[in-house]
């Protein structure tokens, strides 16, 4: 079985070396010559856990290779469209790159073909995607595009590809549909077999429910700290409750990342589109937004002006285990701090500062001690392992002030008051 995938950012190279290890052979395509070299090299051009390794070992067994030629389309049987599907100002998608692969592929048709949209598309877009391939067509050559979501996450895309919770296919057909089915044969899990519409449905809705989870927690956090509760364990006494479950109850400085914020405002863009009111989404969104800023006024009401302030922040990816920076709350919360006027001293045991933000007032450090050196207050903005297990004892007196402000709740309250530090959750105490 020959494979073409489309797109080899996170999900795209995932997608193919799982593919690759499910028995396929695989050929990742993408336009951007700088990341088909370094994949032809066996180097992944993000940080994922336990990825390159596979990556290396499917490339050397001969079932995965790279490439940037579009020609490709022609060799290939099935062909996955992962390419990136960004908001556009108005927070619809922008289903531009989407467009130009399906127009490629019926430019380069041949043969027939079985499309596969694992892109998160807004409902209705695979029949788009048939539309535009058709256009193109130069002579009617019979094709499927099914709708196959993605629902791994990054830092975990390894395990997330080989135990998905389910696999969700949308067919028109039901031949298709088991094609795709098949393709995943190895793989244990429940498989929602549905119609298009319906598959680019179930990834938005899910996405969005647990949007919807953060929010909801974030919001009662603030309430939390008025009633002198910790939202933590409020949590946790949730939890237990099967019906609620215990993930993604972790309040905070708010979600980030390239999914979460994109999809919800694509849900809302289709709502008003079509005079369709979704209110408790636009909450999430307003909570979500307003969430790091929460944070700041706890700042602001214990350092005063921050004008001259140093101020250490530990961690910019949106998330720990991944450098993806993409809307990061970390990166909020400096531009806020740098209009105040505060000196930056930031760490990220991966991620690295953005060209945009590489200003003299705020410098990156390779170690948390030279971050916390001489700072007036440390806000935590990504739970990495390093600084949630890290020697708060030891970094103490590293500090001109102890003030700690925990953006994500995860560091032991109780502890760092005991070792003499400020310590000031979200919710947390
Ligand atoms: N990042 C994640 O964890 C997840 C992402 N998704 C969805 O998967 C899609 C892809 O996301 P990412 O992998 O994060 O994006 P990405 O930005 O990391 O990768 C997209 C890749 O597509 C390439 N590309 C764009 N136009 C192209 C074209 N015409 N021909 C060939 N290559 C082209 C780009 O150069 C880039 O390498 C998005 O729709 C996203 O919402 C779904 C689940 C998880
Ligand atoms: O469509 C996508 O791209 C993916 O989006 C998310 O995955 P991801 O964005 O990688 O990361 P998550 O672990 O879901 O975290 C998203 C954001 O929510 C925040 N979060 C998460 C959980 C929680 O309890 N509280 C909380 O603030 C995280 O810090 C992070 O900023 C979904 O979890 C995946 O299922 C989905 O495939």
């Amino acid at each position: 079985m020959n494979i073409l995938v489309i797109g080899t950012g996170y999900v795209g190279a995932t997608t193919a070396i799982l593919l690759a290890k499910l028995g396929a052979n695989v050929t990742g395509l993408d336009l951007d010559e700088g990341k088909i070299k370094q994949l032809q090299n066996g180097v992944l051009t993000f940080y994922e856990p336990g990825l390159e390794p596979l990556l290396q070992e499917q490339m050397q067994e001969g079932h995965l290779t790279f490439t940037t030629n579009a020609m490709a389309v022609e060799q290939h049987e099935i062909i996955f469209i992962c390419v990136g599907t960004p908001s556009r100002y108005d927070g619809s998608t922008d289903l531009s790159a989407v467009r130009k692969v399906a127009e490629r592929i019926g430019q380069q048709m041949s043969s027939p073909k079985l499309v596969v949209i694992k892109s998160t598309v807004p409902p209705g877009t695979q029949k788009r995607v048939k539309r535009w391939i058709q256009e193109k067509q130069i002579k009617p050559i019979s094709f499927d595009v099914v709708s196959n979501p993605e629902f791994l996450r990054e830092g975990n895309a390894v395990y997330d590809a080989f135990h998905p919770d389910r696999i969700i296919i949308g067919s028109d057909t039901e031949a298709a549909g088991k094609q795709v089915h098949a393709l995943f044969d190895a793989i244990e899990c429940p498989v929602v077999l549905t119609n298009p519409q319906t598959a680019e449905m179930i990834k938005y809705a899910s996405n969005a429910f647990l949007a919807a989870k953060i929010s909801y927690m974030n919001e009662l956090a603030r309430l939390c700290d008025e009633i002198e509760v910790s939202v933590t364990t409020v949590a946790e006494g949730m939890g237990y409750d099967p019906r609620i479950g215990r993930s993604f109850l972790q309040a905070g400085i708010g979600y980030g990342g390239s999914c979460f914020p994109k999809d919800v405002r694509s849900l809302l863009s289709l709502g008003a589109e079509l005079n369709t009111e979704l209110g408790i989404l636009k909450r999430v969104v307003d909570v979500n937004h307003s969430q790091y800023r929460y944070l700041m006024k706890k700042v602001k009401r214990k350092l005063g002006l921050l004008r001259g302030k140093r101020i250490a922040i530990l961690g910019l990816s949106f998330k720990p285990e991944t450098d993806d920076l993409r809307e990061a709350p970390a990166l909020a919360v400096i531009s806020e701090l740098m209009e105040h006027g505060a000196l930056l001293k930031v760490h990220d045991p991966v991620a690295k500062l953005p060209r945009e933000m590489q200003f003299p007032s705020i410098k990156s450090f390779p170690t948390i001690e030279e971050t916390l050196l001489g700072a007036h207050a440390v806000i935590l903005c990504t739970e990495w392992k390093a600084y949630v297990e890290g020697d708060w004892e030891s970094w103490r007196p590293l500090l001109t002030e102890p003030y700690v402000f925990d953006g994500r709740n995860v560091l032991n309250a109780g502890r760092l008051k005991s070792l003499g530090y400020h310590y000031e959750g979200i919710g947390a105490r």
